[in-house]
C-alpha cells in the first residue's frame, strides 16, 4: 500500500498530559468519522506467570487519571488483574487509519465512582451485570435467560444496587503509542521512537 506509517510514543509524566489530550482528539475524530463502537478496545492482561489473554471491552472514562472500563471482577480478566495489575489497551480505528495502544498499571476505581456509573446504566445492563457469570461455561441459553428473569423479578422489587463483584478498573498510562497511516505524507514528531 502506498503510504507512510509514522508513530509517536509518549511516556513519562511530563508528556502524558499531551498524550491524553491527543488521544481524546483522535477519539473525537473517530466518532466524527462514524467509526462503529469507537470506544471499543482490546484489553490484554496476563497471569503472574506471564500467560496472556485478550478480549474486547468498552472505554467509559478517559481523563487525566487514566482509562476506565467496567467488568465482573470474578471474570478471567478480573482474576488476572488481581494477581498482576498491569494491562495494555489497543484501539483500532481503520476508518481514520489510526491506532492507539496504552500500557500501564491498573487500579480498581473507588466504590462511589463505580456506584455512580452503575446507577447511570440502563436497566437491562444492570440486570446483565447481576445475571452474567462472566468467563464461566454456560450450560444453555435457557440457563442465562432464567437468571435474567430471576434477577429482573428479585431486583425489580427493590433498589438495583451494584453487585459487589462488578466494578471498574483504571489503567494509569505509563506509555501511549500512536500509530497512523497517511497517504504520501511523512510525519515526524519530537518523540518518535521508531517507525513501521
Ligand atoms: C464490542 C464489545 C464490548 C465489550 N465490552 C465489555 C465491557 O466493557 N466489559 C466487559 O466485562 N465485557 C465486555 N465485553 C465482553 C468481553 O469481550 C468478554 O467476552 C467478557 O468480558 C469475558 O472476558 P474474560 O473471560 O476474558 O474475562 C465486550 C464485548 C464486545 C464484543
Amino acid at each position: 500500500m502506498a503510504g507512510q506509517v509514522a508513530d509517536l510514543c509518549v511516556s513519562g509524566p511530563r508528556d502524558m498530559a499531551g498524550g491524553l489530550s491527543l488521544f481524546r482528539s483522535w477519539l473525537e475524530e473517530a466518532v466524527r468519522a462514524g467509526v462503529i463502537e469507537p470506544t471499543a478496545m482490546v484489553l490484554a492482561t496476563a497471569t503472574c506467570r506471564g500467560t496472556p489473554s485478550v478480549r474486547m471491552v468498552l472505554l467509559k472514562v478517559c481523563d487525566e487519571h487514566g482509562f476506565v472500563f467496567y467488568t465482573n471482577h470474578s471474570s478471567r480478566k478480573g482474576e488476572e488483574l488481581a494477581e498482576n495489575p498491569q494491562a495494555t489497551l489497543c484501539f483500532n480505528w481503520p476508518e481514520i487509519a489510526r491506532r492507539v495502544s496504552v500500557e500501564g498499571r491498573v487500579e480498581p476505581v473507588a466504590p462511589e465512582e463505580a456506584d455512580a456509573y452503575f446507577d447511570s446504566r440502563p436497566w437491562q445492563s444492570r440486570i446483565g451485570a447481576w445475571a452474567s457469570r462472566q468467563s464461566q461455561p454456560l450450560r444453555s441459553r435457557a440457563q442465562l435467560l432464567r437468571r435474567v428473569a430471576y434477577f429482573s423479578i428479585r431486583l425489580g422489587l427493590g433498589a438495583l444496587e451494584r453487585p459487589s463483584f462488578w466494578s471498574g478498573f483504571r489503567v494509569i498510562p505509563e506509555r501511549i503509542y500512536f500509530d497512523f497511516l497517511e497517504e504520501n505524507i511523512s510525519l515526524t514528531f519530537p518523540a518518535v521512537q521508531g517507525a513501521g
